[in-house]
Parts: structure tokens; C-alpha cells; sequence
């Protein structure tokens, strides 16, 4: 049989597609055809099937799918480190809201955002869920380097560089989502900030362009204890029932954090298939508290994985996520046996893209997917010997280790180096704006 021809040919030691579930494929290849994976399969029978224009060969690699994740503040990055040891309230109130006044601007938000980008496509995220001010300029970054991106239409009650009142952001960022529509990495979800800064009237508005543009709904919800008892007291509920009154609970929203949940609210949430991006790292830094992540996963929820903003994680690092969320499942649970590797991996893929409603496109390495594929060494001498890759890519590797990237088959991390931008560019935008911030 004549071969057939094919863009690329991954040919790898290990490939964990995600989809089946606990699956490690050993010396297979993975042919990639206009930006889609076309089949899996033995090196061999690759070899025979295809003819490739070209063949990356990677034989001391575990390959998986990008990770995607699903809650971040991309150019928070700025914000790195400038305020820690603080409880959400007051890192909010007495160092991040006062900054962001003074500085969030376009050229802030894109320029933090390519730092963003650099970063998690470095450490093999290729799907950012984000939400930020001038989403225009965080699409101008991603777009640039190649990340994929779900970008908010932000709302919060409070004016800031970027907006006057809700209507004005919600304007705004139905401009910029018409602006980016023919770009096919770049998508939008309306991004109500949270319970607690989103009126009733907003959180009406945001329902109804949800079910009419058919967009998700990407909120913080029960973070802090102190933002569940606020909301008893002003509104005579608890956020997730007030949500549920006002018509925002659905299959398409996604709620971050979902720290502090009573058995009721996980009710809820279940039955209307909402999704949760877990943010161990965040919850934890913060002080805000575990997420109960075994009960949202007996419900089964579509629970995805989140670094939040680098000024509270301070990374943007899926990998860390992924062992927190492991390490702290066990321990709150006090069994062993709680969030294994190959769920953990699984929630920084596929289920992050079901919360997105993107699994038929991206999230697994399966035919008819985008080919969104990150590739990680294992060959270092302290990192040996390998028994489990799924657990050595939880368990024992670092961002260090990854290799290669792609998104929707174009290269964007070549032996650890992004493609589109230097060290050098990236140096000058993290050194011009410390010093604005530091003044
Ligand atoms: C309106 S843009 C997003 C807004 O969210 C703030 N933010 C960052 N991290 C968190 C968090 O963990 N909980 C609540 N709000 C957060 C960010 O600073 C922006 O103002
Ligand atoms: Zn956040």
C-alpha cells in the first residue's frame, strides 16, 4: 500500500493519550496532518503507514497531551511576588487592586501576558482559561506565541482603567471577542469576576448573552469562608444558591476555587453539571482552604486544574498543580489511594477541556483532535530510573523537563526554546515593568 503523506510524524518512547483512561502506549507515534492528529500507533507500522515531510524523533520522552489551564490571570505576572503572606481580602484590597489602578493598561496587559504565555507554553500548557482586563491585549500575546486561549469578558462593579461600569465592560469585551472571532486559537467566555463584586442585574445580563451566544461563564465562587457568611448576611443566601436563583448555574460555568461548600452547595452544582477549576496551589498560599475535590469528583463534576495569577501562585505551572492536588487530596482525605497520577493528568487535560466545553477538540491524544502535544525528558541521571511514567511526570519531573510543544500541530517549543520570542525580549518587558511597579 502506498504510504500517505503527512505533515509530521511523533515518534516517542512513552505517550500517555489521556483517553482511554490509565493508558501508557510504549514506542508509538502519534501523525499529525493539517494541525490534526490523523492516528496513534507502533513506531513500525508508523513507519510503513505514513510518509512524513517531517519526523521528531523523541526516544528518552513521555509525550501527553497540553495541559489547559483552567483559571489564570496571565498578565498578573507583572505582579510576581510584589505581595505575599496576605489572605485573599487584603492582598486583594491592600496590594493588588491599588496596583492594578495605577497601572493595568493595555500595554501592561499584553505585555504581561507574553511573559504569561512564554512561561506556560515553556512548561507544556497550550490552553489558557483567563480573565483579565483588556482581554484585547491578552489575545494580541497569545496569539503571538501561539497559546491557545479563552479569554474573559470580565465584569466587576468597580471602575478601573479598562471600564466604566458593568455594561461598559461587558461592551468592551463583546467588541474585543468580535475583533478576534476569525482567529482559530482565540476564543471568549463571559467572566463575571465573582459573587461578591457582580450585582444581580449584571449577573441577569451575563446569563442572557450566555445562552444566546452560547459562551461559558467563567466566575470565582466560594473562596473564602468570609465571602460565603458576607453573602448570607447581604443577600440572604449562600453564593451558589444566589447563583442558582439568578439563572447562572449550567453545564457552561465554570466556578474557581470552590473552597468552602456544604454538602448542599455541592448539590447544586451537581446537578446542574457545573465545572470546577481546582486551584491547590492558590487555595493554599492564600490560606483560603482545600477544596473538597474527592466529593466534587464522586458527583462527577468536570473538575479541571488552575495556577491562578502569578502574584498568588507565583507560578504558571500546571505540573506543580498537579502534584499539589495529588499530595493534598491525600492528605485530606487520609487515604493514599486519593487523586493517583493518571487522574491528576487527566484533570489537567481532558477535564479541563470538558469545563470549557472544548473535549471534542483538544484535552487527548486521539484521532480528529487538534494536535495540542507537549513533550517531556526523561533522562536526567537524579530523575532515574522510570517505572511509572504517568507518576514520574506527576511525581518527579519539573518544567525543566519539558521538551517540546505544539499547538494545533505548529511547533512552538523546540529543545526547551520557545520559537516566536526571545529570552531577550522576555528579560526587557519583566525588567522595564518592575521598575514601574517598584516606583
Ligand atoms: C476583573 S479582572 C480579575 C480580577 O481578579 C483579581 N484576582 C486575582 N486572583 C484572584 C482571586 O484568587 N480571587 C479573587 N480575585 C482575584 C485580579 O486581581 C483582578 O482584579
Ligand atoms: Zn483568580
Amino acid at each position: 500500500m502506498t504510504p500517505t503523506p503527512v505533515d509530521l510524524l511523533i515518534e516517542a518512547r512513552w505517550i500517555i493519550p489521556v483517553k482511554p483512561d490509565n493508558t501508557t502506549l510504549e514506542h508509538h507515534a502519534i501523525a499529525v496532518h493539517d494541525g490534526r492528529i490523523v492516528a496513534v500507533l507502533p513506531i513500525n507500522e508508523a513507519r510503513s503507514r505514513f510518509v512524513a515531510t517531517k519526523t521528531v524523533s523523541l526516544p528518552d520522552h513521555v509525550v501527553t497531551p497540553g495541559f489547559v489551564n483552567l483559571h489564570c490571570h496571565a498578565a498578573m505576572t507583572l505582579m510576581r511576588g510584589l505581595a505575599d503572606d496576605l489572605p485573599l481580602m487584603r492582598w486583594l484590597q491592600e496590594a493588588i487592586w491599588p496596583a492594578e489602578s495605577r497601572h493595568a493598561s493595555h500595554a501592561f496587559v499584553r505585555d504581561g501576558s507574553l511573559l504569561a504565555a512564554a512561561e506556560m507554553l515553556r512548561g507544556g500548557i497550550t490552553t489558557c482559561n483567563d480573565m483579565y482586563f483588556f482581554p484585547e491585549a491578552t489575545a494580541e500575546a497569545f496569539a503571538r506565541l501561539g497559546l491557545r486561549g479563552v479569554l474573559g469578558i470580565t465584569v466587576i462593579e468597580f471602575p478601573s482603567q479598562y471600564a466604566a461600569d458593568a455594561d461598559d465592560y461587558l461592551r468592551k469585551g463583546l467588541e474585543a471577542r468580535d475583533a478576534w472571532r476569525d482567529n482559530p486559537l482565540i476564543r471568549f467566555a463571559l467572566a463575571p469576576h465573582a459573587p461578591y463584586t457582580v450585582s444581580n442585574k449584571s449577573f441577569e445580563r451575563i446569563g442572557a448573552l450566555a445562552d444566546e451566544l452560547e459562551l461559558p461563564i467563567h466566575i470565582h465562587i466560594h473562596e473564602t469562608a468570609g465571602e460565603v457568611a458576607d453573602s448570607v448576611r447581604e443577600f440572604g443566601q449562600r453564593p451558589v444558591a444566589r447563583l442558582e436563583s439568578l439563572g447562572l448555574l449550567g453545564p457552561s460555568l465554570i466556578g474557581v476555587h470552590a473552597v468552602h461548600l456544604d454538602t448542599e452547595d455541592i448539590e447544586r452544582l451537581a446537578i446542574h453539571q457545573c465545572a470546577i477549576a481546582h486551584c491547590p496551589t492558590s487555595n493554599m498560599k492564600l490560606a483560603s482552604g482545600a477544596a473538597p475535590v474527592a466529593s466534587l469528583l464522586d458527583r462527577q463534576l468536570a473538575v479541571g486544574l488552575g495556577s491562578d495569577g502569578a502574584a498568588s501562585n507565583n507560578r504558571l505551572d500546571l505540573l506543580r498543580e498537579m502534584r499539589q492536588a495529588s499530595l493534598l487530596a491525600k492528605l485530606q482525605t487520609s487515604d493514599a489511594a486519593a487523586l493517583p497520577a493518571h487522574q491528576a493528568l487527566r484533570m489537567a487535560t481532558l477535564d479541563g477541556a470538558r469545563a470549557l466545553g472544548l473535549d471534542a477538540e483538544i484535552g487527548s491524544i486521539e484521532p480528529g483532535k487538534a494536535a495540542d502535544i507537549a513533550a517531556l525528558r526523561i533522562d536526567d541521571p537524579d530523575e532515574l530510573p522510570c517505572y511509572h511514567p504517568a507518576s514520574h511526570l506527576i511525581h518527579v519531573l519539573d518544567r525543566r523537563a519539558v521538551s517540546d510543544v505544539w499547538v494545533g500541530g505548529q511547533r512552538r517549543v523546540k529543545h526547551g526554546k520557545l520559537l516566536q520570542i526571545t529570552n531577550t525580549e522576555l528579560l526587557g518587558i519583566a525588567r522595564l515593568w518592575q521598575n514601574k511597579l517598584r516606583q
